[in-house]
């Protein structure tokens, strides 16, 4: 049986994602998927992600990986394409902007429990040996299965920018605006690096207590800072699923 791809959901900068279908000898719909696709010479972003997300399966609050292939496409293009569960809820960004249209703000119960959801998906991500480095409202997949007081399930996406914990993040090299993800959600640090230094005199007192005390320093801020890069862009996306609106407003470079 092969997937056949039906239409459009949406766009990323390596290519398309199409929602596709899998059909089996009875002409019956056996499986659907959300296929992102790219040409093959620009899918190396894709096939990194599709390692990642090999080493993140089994945890429900991460989207989960059918597999990837390649197929031959609009006149001979081979293309690279990496299977996932399909979110019919869009993604957490959508849900957002449709509760502040409808002007409903979403209760403490209901934005406790989304926090509690990405925070089970971020410890398996972390546990396993990533940081996802770009976690924010629109890379967040969001399912049908509301419950009774309307609460959705939600799952973290798009590795295609997450690193190995303690392969140092880009902002410890001190060079300023080095940080990987969305600018909007990313820890302040990571743009002036200022303050560095204080998490340097955090981990110090740590140490002082007996925590890591058989760990170079240097190892510990690595991983101590990459894993917080995460925990700021969740505390960015918690705030917004609250208020309906974004913690940091962009303005342009003229402006700031
Ligand atoms: N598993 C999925 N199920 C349903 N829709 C999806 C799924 N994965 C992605 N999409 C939709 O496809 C669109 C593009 O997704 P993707 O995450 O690849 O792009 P992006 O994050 O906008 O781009 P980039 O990765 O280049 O930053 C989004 O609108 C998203 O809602």
């Amino acid at each position: 049986m092969a997937w056949k791809k039906l239409y459009v959901l949406g766009a990323g900068s390596y290519g398309k994602v199409y929602y596709a279908v899998k059909i089996d000898s009875y002409g019956l719909c056996a499986s659907v998927a959300a296929v992102k696709c790219a040409d093959i010479r620009r899918s190396i972003s894709l096939q990194q992600e599709a390692q990642i997300l090999t080493t993140l399966k089994g945890c429900s609050y991460v989207v989960q990986f059918f597999g990837a292939d390649v197929s031959i496409d609009n006149g001979n293009i081979p293309t690279y394409n990496l299977f996932l569960e399909y979110a019919c809820g869009g993604s957490l960004h959508d849900l957002i902007i449709n509760s502040k249209k409808r002007m409903i703000k979403m209760s403490e119960l209901e934005v406790g429990f989304y926090a509690y959801q990405l925070l089970k998906g971020i410890q398996h991500v972390h546990k396993t040996g990533w940081i996802h480095c770009d976690i924010k409202p629109a890379n967040i997949l969001v399912f049908d299965n509301a419950n009774e007081c309307n609460m959705h399930k939600l799952k973290l996406a798009d590795f295609g920018l997450s690193l190995k914990v303690g392969g140092g993040m880009a902002y410890m090299t001190g060079t300023p605006l080095s940080n990987r993800g969305t600018l909007l959600y990313a820890p302040p640090e990571s743009l002036t690096h200022e303050l560095v230094k204080e998490w340097h005199i955090l981990l110090e007192l740590r140490r002082a207590i007996g925590d890591y005390t058989s760990c170079a320093p240097e190892s510990l801020t690595c991983d101590f800072h990459a894993k917080a890069y995460d925990i700021c862009s969740l505390g960015c996306t918690v705030t917004e699923i609250m208020t309906g609106n974004r913690v940091w407003i962009y303005r342009d470079s003229g402006d700031l």
